[in-house]
């Protein structure tokens, strides 16, 4: 059994969807994610819930305000097992769009689109689960 001490930590990931497509952000801030391709999201803060959480990280790494929806894949384990990498689908808000500012890059991928970008490791399950939502 988990305890607090224990128990992984949570790293949300916003899949935002718009027309059918998903939005998928480069980073090139630490060596170990350089290049890859992620959702936009980060580490559950104490006391947020995974929705407070993914609303704070979109607005701070891209400007936009979100409408949190189902969750997308498995929760899939990062780093040695200490976390694990949980997505929920999205949508923006009226007239919001996203702008960069820690990413590198972003582009919006059709369903036959989403194997064109290098994933992290942790996204590629997600990635796969996502294909089924974005066709329908
Ligand atoms: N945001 C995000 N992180 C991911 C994804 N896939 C994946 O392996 N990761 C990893 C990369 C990082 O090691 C970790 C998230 O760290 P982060 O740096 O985004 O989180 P944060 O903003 O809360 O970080 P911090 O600088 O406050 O510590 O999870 C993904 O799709 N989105």
């Amino acid at each position: 059994m988990y305890n607090e001490r224990t128990m992984p930590a949570v790293v949300v990931g916003a899949a935002i969807i718009a027309s059918g497509r998903v939005l998928a952000c480069a980073r090139t801030d630490q060596p170990e994610v350089s290049g890859r391709w992620e959702f936009p999201g980060g580490k559950v803060e104490p006391g947020e819930d995974d929705a407070t959480a993914l609303a704070r990280e979109c607005l701070e790494e891209l400007g936009v305000r979100i409408d949190v929806g189902d969750r997308v894949g498995p929760d899939v384990p990062l780093s040695g097992g200490r976390a694990v990498l949980r997505v929920y689908t999205a949508r923006l808000r009226d007239g919001d769009e996203p702008r960069l500012t820690e990413h590198e890059e972003m582009r919006w991928l059709a369903a036959d689109e989403l194997f064109d970008v290098d994933w992290l490791p942790a996204d590629v399950p997600i990635a796969r689960a996502l294909r089924p939502i974005l066709e329908t």
